[in-house]
């Protein structure tokens, strides 16, 4: 098995290369597993097969993601591009969540994560947040603005977007899909949030249960970055609070990961597809359910999204 992470590298010069991994602590948003870890300076190297063996399932401590708090200036110092995507809002996030697929690549975002994340700086005593109160984190998607409110926890994910366009909008597509055990091409609509999503529709229980997701699907176009890819069946609508809720059943496979038991950007992705597909006069509210439970997904007028979901804390690590 590869060593663990080591950084000999500038950003931690007068430092000390570290061999092995500090304390970690694993928590899920449902069931979408990750390992956190504080490396405030940023002196870590997350080198990505370090990563890969840290969340194997069977040979690591087993996650679907790692996260690790930084302090969002420590890691400018070290990646100066990131200026470009936290531009001046930088300077209200005093914490970066570092987020790496279990293959050890590095995406935009993760909207479970994020979510663990909050709890973990809370946790750590690294921020002070009372209930209700909205912290600033760092991400590769830019600075987004994450609350707590009891069990919940509440995330301005930013503004959805359509590669392919009001042409694929209108459309309703602008991909196809190919998943194992669904049979024939799908057409698929892809979003961004603002990591890659293609979402296809199935009919029924019975097709949703049948997709072999142990492989990717193939799309075409073939995604430049990859793909997350979602798979939706509508379950229908309902009123809350004199609140339009729709309500969708959800499995995804991951870039970079495989089948999860969930996605939190995947779910938004989603929630804007099947809005899409509903026409004019579809809720704004969406509750996803997914194998790992539920999330639910508001949709502003003017693209804002809002991911609502659990958070949950479940074990401390001392790695050997
Ligand atoms: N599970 C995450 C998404 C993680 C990143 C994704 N696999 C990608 O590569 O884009 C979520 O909850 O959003």
């Amino acid at each position: 098995m590869p060593g663990p992470a080591t950084n000999p590298g500038p950003a931690s010069s007068s430092a000390e290369p570290v061999r092995r991994w500090p304390d970690l602590v694993k928590g899920h948003g449902t069931g979408n597993d990750f390992v956190l870890l504080t490396d405030a300076d940023a002196a870590l190297d997350l080198d990505p097969v370090a990563v890969a063996s840290l969340t194997d399932r069977h040979r690591g401590l087993g996650a679907d993601g790692l996260i690790r708090a930084v302090r969002t200036q420590a890691l400018l110092a070290v990646e100066p591009g990131l200026a470009d995507v936290l531009g001046a809002d930088a300077a209200r996030a005093e914490w970066f969540m570092d987020y790496r697929n279990a293959d050890g690549s590095v995406a935009e975002m993760c909207g479970n994560g994020i979510r663990v994340y909050l709890r973990y700086l809370v946790d750590q005593g690294l921020v002070a947040l009372p209930d209700g109160a909205a912290l600033a984190v760092g991400t590769r998607a830019g600075v987004l603005d994450v609350r707590a409110e009891g069990d919940l926890v509440a995330v301005a994910m930013g503004r959805w977007g359509a590669p392919g366009g009001d042409a694929a909008l209108a459309a309703g597509f602008d991909a196809e899909v190919s998943v194992a055990g669904v049979e024939g091409a799908r057409p698929g609509l892809s979003i961004t949030m603002p990591n890659p999503h293609v979402v296809i529709a199935v009919a029924s229980d019975a097709e949703l249960a049948a997709a072999e997701l142990t492989r990717p699907p193939a799309v075409v176009p073939v995604p430049p970055q990859g793909t997350n890819v979602e798979i939706v069946q509508a379950l229908g609508e309902r009123v809350e609070a004199w609140t339009a809720v729709g309500e969708i059943r959800m499995r995804v496979h991951e870039r970079g990961v495989g089948e999860t038991l969930s996605c939190g950007t995947g779910a938004c992705a989603a929630a804007v597809a099947a809005r899409v597909w509903a026409g004019p006069g579809a809720p704004d509210v969406w509750d996803v359910h997914v194998p790992g439970g539920t999330v639910r997904v508001v949709l502003a007028p003017d693209g804002e999204v809002e991911l609502i979901g659990p958070a949950v804390l479940v074990a401390d690590v001392r790695p050997r």
